[in-house]
């Protein structure tokens, strides 16, 4: 089966083709800065795919579209088969995921247009976080708040950290369902996942992807009451959500959102960009330290995504941070400039330390495939219109 996936992060639309039947790949590329001058909104992101699609298809025909979708809710914790309804719940989503579900909602309609009988699949961020025990999901908020509006922590990055958990695993011969770990995953949006037995008890970002981590333009954790006192002061929902979702994080704190643009200022001298950089790193060590408690003793210490697969100053500048649990980097290997899952903590070190490149788009594939052949005996509804 012949499969495009389509996933529309906050700054950048990846996209693959593959044939899962055989497991080539045949078309892989990213269209990213999204926001950026070029390429200003996933609108125009998806233009210059449809643009670029057709060489890179040499005539054949797609079977099936998968589409990452950040925002399940309560709802999916399974891919499903997309029709009319099922991209109206992703939209009505959107409040809970403004930089994602939009998006995802774009590109399936845009498909719908271009390729009415094509099916299509909505594989969710959410999913892989359903085992989370109440104790990591529940806020501490009154119980009426999660019976009328859903209020919980859901988790993101899901397809992430289930492909990257397993993949982690046999890279140093354990078992994948008795493994225990902590994954970073950090790209425009970053959040960690604490990892046992295989499967995810607990993770930084909540009832939306906002919670936690210092990011590209999104805050993280700050003191709720900060939010009330600006209300107070005049501000809106609108110029809140803006402010907390679009005006903060390393932007706010280092003037750039992108950190290949931050490094290079940091490396040139910036103190602000160095500064920033450091929050974000110091924030992310206290996450590790706590997953680290809360898996009984990780196995394993995991970077991936754009910056943690790339990024060896801020893996430095993290891992730096975590003496106390006797980690320690091997300092040329993490330097080194190589591709797969690899070592990158010294023979000393209390824990392993590594970078494990993850494929949303392959992960997003094989379940596309899947659940189509499952539906084929039962097409659902009308397609999206
Ligand atoms: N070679 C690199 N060195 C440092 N950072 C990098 C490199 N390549 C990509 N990044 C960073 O990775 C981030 C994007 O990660 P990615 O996982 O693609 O994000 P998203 O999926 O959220 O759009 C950006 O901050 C970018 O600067
Ligand atoms: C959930 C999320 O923040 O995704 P991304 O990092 O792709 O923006
Ligand atoms: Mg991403």
């Amino acid at each position: 089966m012949l499969v495009l996936v389509i996933n529309s992060g906050s700054s950048s639309l990846k996209y693959q083709v593959r044939d899962t039947a055989t497991g080539e790949l045949l078309v892989k590329g990213i269209i990213d800065r999204i926001g950026e001058e070029a390429v200003p909104d996933h609108g125009a992101a998806l233009e210059e795919l449809a643009r670029r699609l057709p060489e890179a298809l040499g005539g054949r025909d797609i079977d099936a579209v998968g589409h990452r979708v950040v925002h399940g809710g309560e709802r999916f914790s399974e891919p499903v088969l997309i029709d009319n309804e099922i991209v109206r719940s992703i939209e009505r989503l959107s409040p809970l995921a403004p930089l994602h579900n939009p998006a995802s909602a774009r590109g399936i309609r845009a498909v719908h247009d271009k390729w009415p009988d094509t099916p299509q699949v909505a594989v969710f961020d959410t999913a892989f976080h359903r085992t989370l025990p109440e104790h990591a999901w529940r806020y501490a908020l009154p119980n009426s708040l999660y019976r009328k509006y859903g209020i919980r922590r859901y988790g993101f990055h899901g397809t992430s950290y289930g492909f990257v958990a397993p993949a982690a695993a046999r890279f140093l011969g354990i078992n994948p369902e008795e493994f225990d770990a902590v994954i970073a995953h950090l790209g425009n949006g970053a959040s960690v996942a604490a990892i046992k037995d295989g499967r995810s008890i607990d993770t930084s970002m909540g009832f939306t992807p906002l919670e936690g981590l210092v990011m590209g333009t999104r805050s993280g954790d700050v003191d709720p009451s900060i939010l009330v006192f600006l209300l107070r002061e005049g501000y809106d929902a609108k110029t809140l959500d803006d402010l907390l979702n679009r005006e903060s994080g390393l932007l706010a704190l280092g003037g750039a959102s992108d950190m290949r643009t931050l490094e290079e200022a940091a490396a040139a001298g910036n103190t602000t960009a160095a500064t920033a950089l450091d929050i974000a790193a110091y924030r992310l060590a206290k996450y590790i330290g706590a997953y680290h408690v809360a898996v009984g003793g990780a196995q394993a210490v995991v970077f991936t995504a754009g910056i943690g697969e790339n990024s060896w100053d801020f893996r430095e500048l993290t891992v730096d941070k975590l003496g106390a649990l006797g980690v320690e980097l091997d300092q040329d290997a993490n330097r080194r400039r190589e591709s797969g899952a690899r070592l990158i903590s010294s023979a000393a070190s209390a824990i392993p330390v590594l970078v494990v490149p993850t494929d949303e788009e392959e992960a997003i594939a094989e379940a596309t495939a899947e659940t189509v052949a499952r539906n084929s005996a039962s097409p659902a509804g009308a397609a999206p219109s």
